[in-house]
């Protein structure tokens, strides 16, 4: 088995981890000649063998690692053994993390696949042989199980903070491949081959060494395969995807390599905001209104088309609710035809004007169904009960979310809103329009915590289907808001007091209680002082001249 293992992980490190990465440098060295870059490669390796030499020797002798001395041991010595096999699974998590953060940036998670099998088919081996020693030791059968488990623990502690790590440094990741690669032929060169010697005998350990390196082969060769059908390549359609938050989306979407169709009817949102991204061979860009049914082939629909803004929302509050109402049961159709998740951008304004507060998704609202929002506010309370619907009674397979007020790069200069109306006002030096007496709260979150709220959401379990708030939980009055982006703009702008718009709530905070359990933990990481300093800086940026009013409501 020691052999095998031995074979597999040789086979693993030098063709999957060492060609890839010095495929890698062929492309990234183009006509850099014979042996461009390949130094990165070897130093890598050089680090990786160097890290297990430091590891072995910080845990003392390698006869510890000796799964026929283990067979000897007794007392103290099985203790020990636990120990040193313990500590010494933490750097084999560690080649294994490299290796799946290596892999999964690439698209793919066949490096990883086979680098933890091996990894796992040589844990075998030395769990039985902790067995072995604990049971000898009159150490009952169950809890010789557990030890034997309990010595691999430190291989997924060491994996995710190391693939997270490759993750974050991706021009190291031929480095990181050789290290890997360096690590794992430590390993078999002082580990595994001597104890398949032993055990074995040379000829034995040979035949066991060359089925190892066979089987690697064979087995890259059917995962390459099961990959090309299975292929992580998701076909995406973003609707509302020239907007704010929806281009944003697009971008992370393009990025992580899927096939993103973005659908905009232009209204409240601009071009420009995409069009960075209109000579990717992976974004295509269409001008289609979501009130007329769409025919497309997709696997995911965000749904995100509807004017946000409540001057922009009000001036066709008709349009408003054809595009909440209508829009929805045209994706909801497209997504029940090509059996496709789909995505629901709702809002915090399905609770109205809240007598709750802060507002758990738990909580009904308090809408007025004839004013002025109601177009914004019942169209997406429609939406919601729509989505629900389809999935209790088709099994489309859904997911809501309720959006908090949101700012950040891209909002529309001409959007309305109380962050972009300040900031234009400041860097103008035209008056801040506070309305009302400016004491009523909102929670403002950065654009980049949102989206990464929505792709969690969307690739979370099924069983999870919302609604979920996502928001910034941090609550400001819109006096206080004023005061900030008048500090930062270095702005002589004056504060200038009008009145409140009808039904305008008096307080907003998310309780985000249920994002955290649910999304892995999500929670805004970007402070409004900061986010704001951002927004500002785009807002300097652009040529305001460039931006046409959608309506004259802002
Ligand atoms: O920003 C958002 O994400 C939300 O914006 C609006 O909701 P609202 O909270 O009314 O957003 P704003 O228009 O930005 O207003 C926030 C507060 O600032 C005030 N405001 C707005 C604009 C302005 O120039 N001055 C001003 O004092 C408003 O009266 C309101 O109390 C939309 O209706 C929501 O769907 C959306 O989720």
């Amino acid at each position: 088995m020691t052999g095998i293992a031995a074979g597999m992980m040789t086979s693993a490190s030098l063709v999957l981890l060492v060609g890839e990465a010095l495929k890698r440098l062929a492309v990234t060295y183009e006509g850099g000649g014979f042996m461009a870059g390949a130094w990165e490669v070897v130093l890598g390796m050089a680090l990786g063998v160097v890290f297990f030499l430091v590891v072995s020797r910080w845990i003392g002798k390698h006869e510890h690692f000796d799964i026929a001395g283990l067979r000897k041991s007794g007392g103290l010595s099985a203790v020990l053994i636990v120990v040193a096999m313990t500590i010494h699974s933490f750097p084999e998590g560690v080649a294994v993390g490299v290796s799946y953060g290596t892999a999964l940036r690439e698209g793919s998670h066949a490096f990883g696949d086979v680098i933890t099998l091996a990894i796992a088919l040589h844990n075998i081996p030395e769990g039985t042989a902790i067995a072995v020693a604990l049971r000898a030791r009159g150490v009952g059968p169950w809890a010789c199980v557990w030890w034997a488990i309990f010595s691999s623990i430190p291989q997924p502690i060491g994996a995710v903070p190391a693939a997270w790590a490759v993750w974050l440094f991706e021009p190291l990741l031929p480095a990181g491949m050789g290290f890997a690669a360096g690590a794992m032929m430590y390993l078999v060169i002082t580990d595994l081959l001597p104890d398949a010697r032993e055990h074995a005998g040379p000829t034995k350990a040979a035949v066991a060494f060359f089925v190892g390196l066979g089987l690697m082969i064979a087995l890259g060769q059917v995962v390459a395969l099961g990959t090309a059908f299975v292929s992580t390549i998701k076909r995406i359609l973003v609707t509302g995807g020239a907007g704010f938050l929806g281009s944003h989306l697009c971008e992370r979407l393009v990025d992580e390599g899927h096939d993103v169709i973005c659908v905009d009817n232009f209204f409240t949102s601009q071009k420009s905001n995409v069009d960075h991204l209109l000579d990717k061979h992976n974004f295509e860009l269409i001008r289609h209104d979501i009130t007329h049914p769409l025919w497309l082939e997709v696997d995911e629909i965000y749904n995100l088309a509807c004017p946000a803004a409540p001057g922009h929302y009000q001036y066709n509050p008709i349009k408003t609710m054809k595009t909440s109402v209508m829009g929805s049961i045209n994706l909801l159709g497209l997504a029940k035809r090509c059996r496709a998740k789909i995505f629901q951008a709702s809002t915090s304004e399905v609770y109205g004007d809240p007598e709750v507060h802060p507002q758990p998704e738990s909580y009904r609202g308090a809408v007025n169904p004839i004013g002025p929002r109601a177009c914004y506010d019942e169209g997406k309370r429609a939406a919601e009960t729509l989505f629900m619907d389809y999935w209790r009674q088709n099994g489309v397979n859904i997911r809501i979310v309720r959006i908090f007020n949101t700012y950040g790069p891209r909002m529309h200069p001409y959007d309305g809103r109380v962050v972009s109306n300040f900031i234009r006002q400041a860097l103008n030096g035209e008056d801040i329009t506070v309305f009302g007496e400016g004491t009523q709260t909102r929670s403002f979150c950065y654009r980049d915590d949102l989206v990464e709220g929505f792709l969690r959401m969307m690739n979370g379990p099924d069983e999870f289907v919302g609604p979920v708030n996502i928001g910034n939980p941090g609550e400001f009055t819109i006096m206080e808001l004023a005061e900030l982006v008048i500090e930062l703009t270095g702005s002589g702008s004056k504060i200038v007091h009008k009145p409140l718009p009808a039904d305008d709530p008096m307080q907003r905070q998310p309780d985000i209680s249920l994002a955290k359990k649910h999304l892995g933990g999500w929670e805004p990481t970007v402070p409004l002082r900061e986010g704001l300093a951002r927004t500002i800086e785009w807002f300097k940026s652009i040529d305001i001249g460039e931006y046409r009013a959608p309506t004259p409501n802002y």
